[in-house]
């Protein structure tokens, strides 16, 4: 039997493990999905493969033709653009596979229409915000996408608007249309020898960096996550937020839209920029406030906007971003370049005719069905790996950029009987969404960490004993970077945290060189401190005071009244003025706060 697993959107559909005892040493998705129906006995096996039904194809919106030519090779391909919502619920019922952009929501009742004939959605493109991943998880239906053939595209579309929008192309071109000659109302703003700031270093990013330098910029960026040695090398500064900001001609927005970077730009941040400042948008229209652009655009705080992409798509009619007279608007059209679509088309054809042949993908964005029995075994184990990834990442301190990973799995089982691809691929998910848009899963852990430049290392402990548990700990260590919470830095110099299973539930065990015992849940506060009596009530009375349940506390120690570790466990996000403090305590020397 399969089941669902737990964990949002860890890997392809269907997924079946050939050993249903042990995670397999075969990785298939399920035969009799994804692949020709077992051969009926009495007829020859030529006549049974021609008379195979091909895979029917649909593809809402326009595909590039080489993609469309690879697609029609092998499948029945109807390519229907601008359908609506109740066309596609009918034509769905018939489809193997569904190819889609930004422009067709594909939600929970697609998925519900298609009755379980929808195998495969391809996404011709990065952002999957417009596909119901947990519908399509529910409902067996692997989702991919095409996450690296628009970079260039969306870097130049980025590029384009900053230098239109500098020199008014758009509304100068409209007033000559109107018939107008008018060369001293659209007198522009040069960009050489100008500071850009570019928040959120990634791959379109890093690629307006590079472009923006060979226009004669200074180029700063802001991103927690990426090393300061790549950004150095492209002459690039890595700074904080506010430095960014606040010393920016121009801001170019490449973040992915997450719960951290939501309306990121708002108010607060236009206080902190230099009058006069020019804002880009070609990444997600939610990380900017619109109400609040909309008044420091009106204000003059803001001189100029120009939008690719907006919350809502495509804006009303009114929408007074689009209207104003100082924004250059664009219907998002950073991927659509001639070249881009053709990638983007080929990579999302290859993936989704492989998905239906059975093939893993690479590029899968959305969870997989693991048998039963496997699961309940592993379960609490992949909680733990990714806890113990999201965990470690958050304890490196800004800039350091995560390259080398090392994990240590200590188990009594023998090598050949622990197949640590779901735990390893829990512990990359766990490193790399706090900080990404990335959706990482079985399927696409590997490539994912591979592609952000991440090495996992992976070792074995072998421990004598019983194995009836199939691991005994999991440690994780990061190598070559700072910390946020320098404790955290064990002898070897990595930050290190460990962690096993008592009784079904995860324990952080190991931070740095501190042994400590802290259940996994909601978030935690980790301080070092100087041993000695008092500091349990002392910090519980602080958080006590801000209304913040405690869920847990724990002390480790090197030695009594030497140097101590305090996890405390807490239900709810302490406030600023609970975390100073904790932070003025005199006896406490250092700390964090973690989100688990
Ligand atoms: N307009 C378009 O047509 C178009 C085309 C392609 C991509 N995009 C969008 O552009 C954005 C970037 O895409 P990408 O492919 O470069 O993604 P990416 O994952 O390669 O890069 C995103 C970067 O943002 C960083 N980041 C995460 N949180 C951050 C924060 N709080 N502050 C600053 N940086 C943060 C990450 O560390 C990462 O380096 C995404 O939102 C994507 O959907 C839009
Ligand atoms: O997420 C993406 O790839 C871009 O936003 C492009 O979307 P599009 O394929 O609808 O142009």
């Amino acid at each position: 039997m399969a089941a669902t697993f737990p964990v949002d959107r860890l890997a392809a559909p269907s997924l079946r493990l050939s050993h249903p005892s042990s995670l397999s040493r075969r990785l298939l998705l399920s035969p009799s999905r994804l692949s020709a129906a077992p051969l009926p006995r009495r007829f020859p096996s030529r006549i049974v493969a021609m008379a195979e039904p091909k895979p029917r194809v649909l593809v809402a919106e326009k595909l590039g033709a080489a993609g469309l030519a690879l697609l029609k090779g092998v499948a029945d391909v109807d390519c229907s653009y601008n359908l609506s919502p109740e066309e596609l619920r009918a034509k769905i019922l018939l489809c193997d596979a569904l190819i889609v952009r930004s422009g067709t929501k594909v939600g929970r009742d697609v998925f519900e229409s298609s009755g379980g004939k929808l195998r495969v959605v391809g996404r011709a493109g990065v952002g999957i915000d417009n596909v119901d991943l947990a519908a399509a998880t529910e409902h067996g239906c692997l989702v991919v996408n095409a996450p690296t053939a628009n970079t260039v595209a969306a870097a130049e579309h980025g590029i384009a608007l900053l230098t239109a929008m500098a020199r008014n192309i758009a509304r100068s071109d409209a007033s000559m249309k109107s018939g107008k000659w008018e060369r001293n109302k659209y007198v522009g703003v040069s960009l050489v020898g100008k500071t850009l700031a570019i928040l959120g270093f990634g791959k379109v990013g890093s690629e307006v960096a590079r472009r923006a330098k060979g226009l004669g910029m200074h180029v700063t960026a802001h991103d927690p996550y990426a090393a300061a040695d790549r950004a150095r090398a492209m002459g690039v500064d890595l700074v904080t937020f506010d430095e960014a900001i606040a010393s920016a001609d121009f801001i170019s927005l490449h973040m992915p839209l997450t719960p951290a970077t939501s309306k990121i730009i708002n108010d607060k941040a236009f206080a902190k920029m230099k009058k006069g400042v020019r804002i880009i948008n070609v990444a997600r229209g939610g990380v900017i406030d619109e109400e609040a652009l909309v008044r420091a655009l009106d204000s003059g705080v803001v001189a100029q906007a120009a939008l690719d992409v907006f919350t809502k798509e495509p804006p009303s009619a009114e929408n007074k971003l689009v209207m104003h007279e100082n924004v250059t608007a664009t219907p998002h059209l950073g991927a659509s370049t001639v070249e881009a679509q053709e990638e983007v088309a080929i990579e999302i054809a290859e993936a989704v005719l492989g998905a239906l042949k059975g093939e893993l993908a690479a590029t899968a964005v959305n969870a997989p069905m693991v048998p039963a029995e496997v699961l309940s075994e592993l379960a609490p184990y992949v909680v733990l790996a990714e806890k113990l990834g999201r965990l470690a990442v958050q304890l490196v301190a800004g800039g350091s950029g995560v390259k080398s990973v090392k994990v240590t799995y200590s188990s009594a089982r023998a090598p050949g009987d622990l197949d640590t691809r779901l735990l390893r691929a829990m512990i990359i998910k766990g490193l790399i969404e706090p900080i990404s848009n990335a959706h990482v899963n079985l399927v696409n852990a590997d490539f994912t960490a591979k592609q952000r430049g991440i090495r996992i290392t992976e070792e074995r402990v072998l421990l004598a004993g019983s194995p009836e548990d199939p691991i005994d700990s999991i440690q994780v260590r990061i190598a070559n970077v700072e910390s946020k919470f320098p404790t955290a830095v064990s002898g070897t110099g990595e930050v290190t945290v460990e962690g096993r299973v008592k009784d079904s539930i995860p324990l952080l065990t190991k931070v740095g060189s501190f042994q400590v015992d802290a259940s996994m849940e909601g978030s935690l506060i980790l301080c070092r401190q100087v041993d000695q009596p008092g500091m349990i009530g002392t910090v519980g009375s602080i958080l006590g005071e801000q209304n913040v349940n405690v869920s847990y506390m724990s002390v480790g120690r090197i030695a009594p009244r030497k140097h101590a570790v305090m996890a405390i466990g807490v239900d709810e996000e302490p406030t600023k003025e609970a975390l100073k403090n904790i932070g003025d305590i005199p006896a406490i020397e250092e700390f964090v706060f973690l989100k688990l």
